[in-house]
């Protein structure tokens, strides 16, 4: 039997033995950059699959990707805080939660993703940027509406974000959803739907 099968079997009895059948014990691999688990095993869209392997060209998920995934997709939705070594794919962790979660019918924000520092903003941004990209062009095929992921910026207090938001939305501040509570950042991008995609041009 193959090393990856073999590793996923023994984590799989294991699981049963301490009780739990999905979760911790899926994650195995030599690296903490890699893992035996498939991103056909974490519950994503079609959509979101096609971007990881086409666009992204990522062949499986790393560790912390194969862990926090299917914690993130799977209802009930908790918060998570995740820790794991520099460069092993926790924004890709919380970009695949936002984006699965989007509904492109509505046409109001509905993911916020704040990064405490412009650097981080500004890191972050090309991921869901390509997805956004990619989303506008099936939008566009299907005549739907399209993913639009707004380039990160600062607003300098939480009324300021909460503005920004509205501004977004098109809504009074009042009518946004509870969830988008103004939190004390310097940084700030997050992602709506509906209009052009990122660089202001339809692709
Ligand atoms: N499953 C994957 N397979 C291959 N490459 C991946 C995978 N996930 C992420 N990457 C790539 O690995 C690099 C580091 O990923 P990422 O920035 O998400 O890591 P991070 O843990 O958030 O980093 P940092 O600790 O610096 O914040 C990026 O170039 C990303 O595109």
């Amino acid at each position: 039997m193959p090393k990856a099968k073999m590793e996923i079997e023994e984590c799989k009895q294991k699981s049963k033995t301490a009780g739990i059948e999905k979760g911790p014990f899926l994650h195995t691999g030599e690296t903490p950059y890699t893992s035996a688990v498939r991103f056909e095993d974490l519950n994503l869209s079609p959509e979101l699959l096609k971007g990881l392997y086409v666009e992204m060209k990522f062949e499986r998920p790393s560790k912390i990707q194969s862990i926090s995934l299917p914690m993130i997709l799977t209802p009930p939705y908790k918060n998570l805080i995740a820790q794991a070594h520099n460069g092993s794919g926790k924004t890709n962790c919380f970009v695949l939660g936002m984006l699965s979660r989007v509904d492109p019918k509505l046409g109001v924000p509905q993911a916020l993703c704040i990064c405490p520092t412009r650097e981080l903003a500004i890191q972050s941004w090309p991921l869901p940027g390509q997805r956004a990209v990619e989303r506008s062009k099936e939008a566009k095929t299907r005549r739907s509406p399209a993913l639009k992921i707004q380039r990160p910026t600062t607003p300098r207090s939480p009324g300021a974000v909460f503005h920004a938001v509205s501004c977004v939305a098109g809504l009074p501040p009042r009518r946004l959803p509870r969830r988008l509570m103004p939190v004390p950042t310097s940084l700030i991008s997050w992602a709506r739907v509906k209009g052009r995609p990122p660089g202001g041009t339809e692709q």
